[in-house]
């Protein structure tokens, strides 16, 4: 085998409990993950050095050591003791810094690849774990469906999730850092639990599959933080709430935000209606499975 090609999703969190702040810098996490249907795709080649590069041009993304997928081919090689090297190259569908995990999907993605071009049936433990040490968002990219995440979101356990379900996804032009709305989450939050409570309710209403229900019960704590980091949300979440009250959700750490619709045809609806105002949006399935490989050559 000379190439592989993996697609891997990205995410959105139906529920972000965020508890106090840990000895490792990690804020303890109680989160619900359900993969959608925006999908980068990583292909790995055998190379004398690792390198890393993109189908087209994308702002933001470095193209150095410090681009996840080399520290994910770097990890993997570490872990098998192996002196190899690969070229990835990255075709991004996920926005970056949009709070939907296009790094850590990409991370996912590499780690897979490379397991399967070199084969070396590293297990499912193993890669999880290594996958743990590169991102908290990266070993559920591997899993996809829907899962509670926990720990600092690294400790992932698929949840039964029997709705199917369509995202309107609310881009934003403007990328948010994850670690500055941990961050202000800190100030504004000093008490935060020690271990955030586990969204019971929500795991009900996704065994049920009932996207009313589950559109009642979405929560992200971290978006007290971002709306005061980024005031121009604010009107977008109100426009997005004036179009229907229940069902709006700040992806991740944002900036993007999320509508949840049953129907696709209404979705379409509000994607038209909301291009038609200005915003730039797109929509995504979910669940949908996690990092798999799409060819071998
Ligand atoms: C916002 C979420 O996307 C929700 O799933 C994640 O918590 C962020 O996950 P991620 O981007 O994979 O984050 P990591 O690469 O692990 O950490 C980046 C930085 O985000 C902050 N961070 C991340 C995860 C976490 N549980 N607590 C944190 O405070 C820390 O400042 C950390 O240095
Ligand atoms: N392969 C990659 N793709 C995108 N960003 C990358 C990649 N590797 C490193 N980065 C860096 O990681 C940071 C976060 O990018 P990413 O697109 O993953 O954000 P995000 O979707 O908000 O992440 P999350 O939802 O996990 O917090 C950016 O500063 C970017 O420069």
């Amino acid at each position: 085998m000379t190439q592989v090609t993996v697609r891997a999703p990205a995410k959105v969190n139906l529920h972000l409990g965020v508890g106090g702040l840990r000895p490792d810098g990690k804020h303890a996490l109680a989160t619900l993950y359900q993969a959608v249907g925006l999908y980068d795709d990583v292909t790995v080649v055998e190379a004398d050095d690792w390198a890393v590069g993109l189908t087209e041009p994308v702002d933001g993304v470095p193209l150095d050591d410090d681009n996840i997928a080399i520290r994910a081919g770097r990890a993997l090689t570490a872990h098998h003791g192996l002196d190899r090297a690969a070229r990835i190259t990255i075709a991004k569908g996920i926005p970056v810094m949009g709070g939907m995990a296009g790094g850590s999907a990409d991370a996912a993605a590499t780690l897979l690849a490379l397991d399967r071009l070199w084969d070396l049936q590293t297990s499912d433990e193993d890669l999880l774990r290594i996958a743990g040490t590169l991102g908290s968002d990266v070993p559920f990219a591997l899993l996809g469906g829907t899962a509670l995440g926990t720990g600092h979101g690294e400790i992932v356990s698929p949840v039964a999730d029997t709705s199917s379900v369509w995202w309107v996804v609310v881009l934003s032009d403007e990328g948010l850092s994850t670690p500055a709305v941990y961050g202000h989450f800190d100030e504004l939050s000093p008490d935060a639990p020690g271990e955030p409570p586990i969204p019971e309710a929500l795991i009900e209403a996704l065994a049920g599959g009932c996207p009313q229900e589950i559109g009642d019960l979405l929560a992200n704590d971290l978006w007290p933080a971002a709306r005061d980091l980024r005031p121009d949300l604010v009107d977008v979440e109100v426009q997005l709430r004036s179009m229907a009250p229940d069902g709006v959700l700040l992806s991740g750490s944002g900036p993007t935000l999320l509508m949840l619709h049953e129907d696709v045809e209404e979705a379409r609806t509000t994607v038209a209606e909301l291009t038609a105002r200005g915003h730039r949006c797109t929509l995504a399935p979910g669940p949908v499975a996690g990092a798999h490989v799409v060819t071998y050559g």
